[in-house]
């Protein structure tokens, strides 16, 4: 009776509504048809409150199948952010990778020009030490720290050929590399571009990225190096500290100090194609790709086929490969890959294939935004974000602002640069770099729900250095004298960073996904994705049920 008369009185309530004027109890109403009603009532909540769970079902299922899932790519710069995004590319959207590869030219191009430089420069006979030690394009070789945490000096004394007959020879490449520059600069006009140095220039020219929407526009860097003879002393502390990625930012102000040029990542620089602007730049009707360049006495590709002879002689120079080798430039590890297929790269006819893609250096420097939509799979329907950012420490302040939507974070740490220190700051071993930015990410309360996934990246590099008999005890102490093996190597790292999680972590819950990766191996490379794109999707599902 009491439950009837409140029920009554939540009617009384809204009187004055039509509604609850209709279902308010027919006058006169019996015992027995009352207990009908209210019977009939129960059966109909019943039935509402199960199209209620539908509903609530159906939205969960199609925020799984229709909902965006933002990844982050993090890590320190050349950890293999932009290669593994390019897998990605590779494996969702081919075609649009194949039509880009014709574009790519200008970047490989520029790779091997850069390479044969930096040999040169390697190659002269004065002290270059001060001038490696502050220059950018160390970036893409391994140095090895020594004790003093310096990099080894020149061999002292060691008597060094005359090279110049090489330096005549490729005297073209110094106008090409300004040249190959100013294209993947040039399209750029209207935003604060600032032009390259050539070889002979002078003083760094700093490049920064422009911001929009308060969030950093995506920009490249192509790093710039000076002959040792113009270097400019660039003091270890122009540079920022190390930024705190959860909120301390080092500014635009560090940014504008680095001597780089940027380039927008917008579509712009692979419009710098057909080089020189000259071609008719005729499409295959096959490929639909660009073709005919090589009729264009203009394209680098002319210059680059010209020198290519005193190249691969520079190249394969027993003494100029012993004098690498003291100096202890490992040109080959990096975007030096090239040089082992000059005749290849310098032929007229040229066109990159993927792998020559992959291994395209292009620094990235900004946020670089990339959707794909899953069209097979557990991850039909899913729209996928990827967010590939740069990794440098004067950009590692643009993170933050992507933490609060992002779903899944790959984490990429080069376990092979343990004997090498960071580019922008040279008294850093590039591994303790590694090691604090993943504590850093993996210990950040804003992403303590974050699904996370490591890739222990450049494990071939890593390979091929514990076979040259490079020691890890040499460079880290921790190590003891465990086996110098791969093996042993590997799994260690994976422990090491396996133990910071389990440490920092926030979030005890969450569980760890640690990959072994060479992420310029296409194969390996893309089981692997598929795994983490499984793993993703799965926990995101898991989030989505405890909303
Ligand atoms: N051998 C080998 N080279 C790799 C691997 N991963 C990346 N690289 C090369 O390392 C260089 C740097 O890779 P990127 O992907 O540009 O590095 P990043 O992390 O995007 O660097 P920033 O843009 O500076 O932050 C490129 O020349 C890659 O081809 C790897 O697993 N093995
Ligand atoms: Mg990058």
């Amino acid at each position: 009776m009491v439950k009837s008369r409140s029920l009554d009185f939540g009617r009384r309530r809204s009187l004055s509504d039509p509604l609850a004027n209709a279902l308010l109890p027919p006058p006169g109403e019996t015992e027995e048809q009352r207990e009908l009603r209210i019977k009939a009532e129960a059966e109909a909540k019943k039935v509402s409150d199960g199209i209620d769970e539908m509903i609530r079902q159906e939205k969960i299922e199609r925020k799984r199948t229709r909902e965006e899932v933002n990844v982050l790519l993090l890590g320190q710069s050349e950890s293999g952010k932009s290669t593994t995004l390019k897998q990605f590319q590779l494996l969702h959207t081919p075609a649009a990778f194949h039509a880009e590869r014709i574009a790519w030219r200008t970047v490989i191009y520029y790779n091997l020009v850069r390479s044969i430089r930096r040999i040169l420069d390697a190659l002269s006979p004065e002290d270059v030490d001060e001038s490696m030690e502050n220059d950018e394009s160390l970036e893409t070789a391994s140095i090895i720290i020594t004790s003093n945490g310096r990099p080894p000096s020149a061999i002292s004394g060691t008597k060094v050929p005359n090279y110049d007959i090489y330096r005549q020879r490729l005297e073209p490449l110094v106008d090409l590399e300004e040249k190959l520059t100013r294209l993947l600069t040039a399209s750029e006009e209207d935003e604060a571009t600032h032009l390259p140095l050539s070889w002979n220039s002078h003083g760094p020219s700093n490049g920064f990225a422009l911001t929009t929407n308060g969030r950093p526009a995506p920009t490249i860097v192509i790093p710039q190096s000076y002959t040792h003879s113009q270097s400019l002393p660039v003091s270890p502390a122009s540079y920022s500290s190390p930024t705190h990625i959860n909120g301390a930012t080092n500014g635009a102000t560090s940014s504008r100090k680095g001597k780089e040029v940027s380039v927008h990542t917008s579509k712009n620089w692979r419009k710098a194609f057909p080089l020189g602007g000259k071609s008719k730049s005729p499409k295959s009707a096959h490929s639909g790709e660009i073709e005919g360049w090589w009729e264009d006495l203009e394209d680098p590709v002319h210059c680059l086929h010209a020198c290519a002879p005193a190249m691969q002689e520079l190249w394969n120079d027993h003494n100029v490969r012993q004098r690498l080798e003291e100096k202890r430039l490992r040109l080959e590890e990096s975007a030096g890959f090239y040089l082992n297929e000059i005749p290849r790269i310098t032929a007229k006819k040229y066109i990159p294939t993927d792998a020559d893609v992959l291994k395209a250096r292009l620094k990235t420097m900004g946020v670089v935004e990339h959707s794909f939509l899953i069209s097979t799979g557990v991850n039909r329907g899913v729209t996928w974000k990827i967010y590939d950012v740069g990794g440098s420490r004067n950009q590692r302040h643009a993170w933050a602002p992507y933490f609060e939507d992002v779903n899944a974070i790959i984490f990429l740490a080069p376990i092979s640069a343990f004997d090498q220190v960071l580019t922008e700051d040279p008294r850093v071993n590039r591994l303790e770099d590694s090691l604090l930015l993943w504590k850093g990410v993996i210990s950040n309360r804003l992403l303590a729900n974050v699904n996370i996934v490591l890739f222990l990246n450049k494990c071939d590099l890593l390979q091929a250095k514990l076979d040259a008999g490079v020691r890890l005890n040499h460079h880290m102490v921790s190590y003891g004298d465990r086996p110098n093996d791969y093996d042993s190597v590997s799994k260690y790292f994976r422990n090491k960073f396996g133990a910071i999680h389990q440490s920092a972590t926030p979030n005890k819950e969450r569980e760890l996904y640690i990959h072994l990766t060479a992420v310029t191996d296409t194969r390996r490379t893309a089981t692997i994705i598929g795994d983490v794109r499984d793993i993703i999707v799965r926990g995101n599902l898991k989030q989505l049920k405890l909303v």
